[in-house]
């Protein structure tokens, strides 16, 4: 059985496997509040749709589509509205994954509902917050198509891309601090909590 990551609900860790976790020779930081925030990715035949940040927090890099949830908002509404707001489309979200985010110098933890889909309407657009563009989800198929730019995107990013792309549900938590203008991951744990892949 592997430790419990502080945070989040102990009920949905019964009986997980833990895939990745790091830096055990550091605590997890404190926090008071949290905040809850949304993040949509979109799989369609073997490739991912990401935007790249414009403007903001974690500008530069790619990502899901995704803020924070508004006041009488449900986690779904809020995904699927900024689905719309940042990149223009339409989609049929299943809950992916639970993921408390942390990172020195913001008071709050960032509690992320992540969404994936397998299709979606409309047509992807640049907006004011993101510039959508396609990544191979393989080494396959579709070369003409660049991968997937985990150097470009939050530095955990990869440890559950895997389980998302996969559809296996899962929680993870990431730990950073800031060192001058980088953010750097120093603990995390990621947990796949389904085993039956679809
Ligand atoms: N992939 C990934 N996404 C993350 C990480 N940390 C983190 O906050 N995010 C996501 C969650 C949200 O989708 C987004 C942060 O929200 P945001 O900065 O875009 O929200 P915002 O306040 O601009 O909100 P809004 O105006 O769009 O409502 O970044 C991470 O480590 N990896």
């Amino acid at each position: 059985m592997s430790e419990l990551i502080p945070g989040l609900d102990d009920l949905s860790q019964k009986g997980c496997i833990e895939v990745s976790s790091g830096g055990s020779e550091f605590e997890w930081m404190k926090f008071e509040q949290r905040k809850l925030y949304t993040n949509a990715f979109i799989v369609v035949d073997g490739k991912i749709l990401l935007g790249y940040k414009k403007r903001g927090f974690g500008v530069h890099k790619y990502n899901g589509f995704g803020g924070k949830v508004d006041a009488g908002e449900t986690s779904i509404q809020a995904a699927s509205r900024e689905l719309m707001e940042e990149a223009g489309i339409e989609s049929s979200l299943e809950h992916a994954g639970t993921f408390l985010f942390l990172i020195a110098g913001v008071e709050w933890a960032f509690h992320i509902d992540i969404y994936r889909a397998d299709s979606y309407t409309g047509t992807p657009i640049e907006t004011e917050e993101m510039h959508p563009h396609w990544f191979r989800i393989n080494d396959e198929d579709h070369l003409d198509t660049p991968p997937i730019p985990f150097d470009k995107m939050w530095e955990s990013d990869d440890l559950w891309f895997p389980l998302l792309l996969k559809k296996r549900n899962f929680i993870v938590r990431t730990d950073y601090i800031r060192e001058g203008e980088r953010d750097v991951l120093r603990k995390w744990c990621v947990k796949e909590t389904s085993f039956n892949a679809s």
